[in-house]
């Protein structure tokens, strides 16, 4: 929704070390999904003129920032750690408010989000790189690594701390200058981070946040020739887009991007926690996450009994304001995406799925002013049909009941992406053949698919990535290009 309004009223990009209003002098509104009559605030609804802007900024301040010490950097993103930690309550509740996952979910990314940060600013003080020796007895022969230049940070809204700092903070670390476009949904709740950089004393120019059009600023940073390295978080289409265009201009780019994630319980698993982790991988964040679980292959002779447990406490669940403690699962977070899981839930009847609870918007009068769906579960689910392909990133879940392991494992592997598995079992055997045969960049034994750990590689196999990985030390590998010295006197 675009709104003539007051530039007073809204939030503003940050360019230069300067909070400035966009050239085009539009405004967009952001929302609470939980009550479409609240308006959190409004951000700049820019244009290309800001985008070159604050490429700009970033390109004059990338030298300097590079010459720094991975140490002095590493000091900047502590203060940064600290400022959002203060600053935590009221982060989370800027989150709840435009995205409308629980406060206690936002706290809690935000906590991660402080986490990151710490993580990375220690990173300025390890090893970048390694001694090879040289055949040449009188030569020494090692690599170093050096920034990429100007980085372009494209977020989604689903995480709106964590992923924009997984992002930012080791763009900065290994000494890029960022410009970050988020998701409009969460322009508000990215403002609050960037007031921490700015707080912190990061130079001018450094970190830049230009809020805008998908297409317009994202698409902009894409086809930028003044940014070195894209890294993106979104749906396959946009995804595939912005790597076409970086290729084309040989920028540097990563991407992460759907998943269809299955949680195969087998008949020895304790059935309990696989409910607990189908319910909890599946419809937190009411299933908007990339590591959802959203298919649920399990064993025949133990179908029932699981089927039966899960429905009971699906349809338990407790919608509403993520801003009331009694609520398990907020709204979806726009309109576009309440109206695809409601499609995709259609097609699901449509192509013969048989609906067990859910199904539609639910009838409280108290949830009618947001975009809420009911917590859904199906079966009678074929791996052929469209619910058991695609991402519906929303509160849906197939079962798919199966005979033997190795059948599982196939039809786990039978859909375009790889990005997150779990199995429930106790049996050794099992286990390392998930372990070894299921194609997806992160595979979790007696856990939920959701629920990365911001220390270790995270990514994904097949169609969910452009199969780099990011987080923990892996992320020095898109960050930073090597460099080869040989050195003789
Ligand atoms: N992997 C993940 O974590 C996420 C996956 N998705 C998937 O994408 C679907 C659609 O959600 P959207 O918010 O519409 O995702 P999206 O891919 O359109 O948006 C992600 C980011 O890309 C930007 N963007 C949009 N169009 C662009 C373009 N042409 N060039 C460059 N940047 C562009 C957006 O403004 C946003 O910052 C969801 O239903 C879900 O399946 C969405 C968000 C996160
Ligand atoms: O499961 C998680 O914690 C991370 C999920 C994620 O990266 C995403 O949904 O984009």
């Amino acid at each position: 929704m675009t709104i003539e309004t007051k530039q007073e009223q809204a939030y503003l990009n940050y360019i230069d070390g300067i909070w400035s209003p966009s050239v085009t002098g539009r405004v967009t509104a952001s929302i609470n999904p939980a009550n479409t009559s609240e308006i959190v605030g409004y951000v700049q609804d820019s244009g290309e003129a800001d985008l070159d802007l604050a490429v700009s900024a970033a390109n004059r301040a990338k030298g300097a920032w590079r010459k720094l010490s991975g140490a002095a950097r590493g000091d900047y993103l502590f203060k940064v750690a600290n400022l959002l930690e203060l600053r935590l309550a009221d982060i989370a509740e800027t989150m709840m408010r435009e995205m409308g996952k629980t406060l206690a979910e936002c706290k809690g990314e935000t906590a991660r989000g402080v986490a990151i940060l710490r993580y990375y600013a220690g990173e300025g003080m390890r090893k970048i790189g390694d001694v090879i020796p040289s055949t040449d007895n009188e030569a020494m022969m090692f690599t170093t690594r050096v920034p990429l230049g100007v980085v372009g940070v494209i977020t989604p809204w689903n995480f709106p701390v964590a992923i924009p700092m997984w992002k930012m903070a080791p763009a900065l670390i290994y000494g890029n200058t960022v410009v970050i476009k988020p998701a409009i949904e969460t322009s508000i709740t990215a403002a609050k981070l960037l007031a921490c950089f700015e707080e912190a004393g990061l130079p001018p120019g450094v970190i830049n946040m230009v809020t805008g059009d998908g297409a317009v600023i994202g698409g902009g940073i894409a086809q930028h020739p003044d940014i070195q390295g894209i890294t993106f978080t979104g749906s396959n289409n946009v995804g595939k887009q912005i790597g076409q265009a970086a290729l084309s201009r040989g920028a540097k780019y990563q991407l992460e991007m759907g998943g269809k994630n299955p949680l195969i319980v087998a008949e020895d698993a304790n059935l309990d926690l696989a409910v607990e982790a189908a319910i909890s991988g599946g419809l937190k964040s009411t299933g908007q996450k990339c590591t959802a679980t959203s298919r649920i292959l399990v064993q025949a002779s133990v179908y029932e009994t699981f089927r039966t447990k899960l429905v009971d406490q699906v349809k338990r669940l407790k919608l509403g304001n993520g801003n009331d403690s009694a609520t398990w699962m907020g709204p979806c977070a726009n309109e576009k995406q309440r109206d695809t899981v409601l499609s995709y839930i259609d097609k699901g009847i449509v192509e013969g799925a048989n609906l067990l609870c859910g199904g539609g918007i639910p009838a409280d009068e108290e949830l009618n002013n947001g975009y809420y769906v009911q917590p859904t579960v199906f079966d009678g689910v074929t791996s052929n049909m469209t619910i058991a392909q695609e991402e519906i990133f929303g509160p849906v879940l197939a079962l798919i009941p199966f005979d033997h392991l190795e059948e599982a494992i196939s039809l786990a592997n039978d859909v375009e992406y790889g990005l997150s598995a779990s199995i429930f079992t106790q049996n050794i055997g099992n286990i390392l053949a998930f372990i070894a045969d299921m194609d997806a960049g992160l595979v979790r034994i007696n856990a939920e698919t959701a629920g990365v750990e911001l220390q270790a590689p995270f990514g994904g196999m097949k169609q969910s990535s452009s199969h780099s990985r990011e987080q923990g030390q892996a992320a020095i590998e898109f960050f930073t290009s090597i460099k080869t010295v040989f050195l003789k006197a």
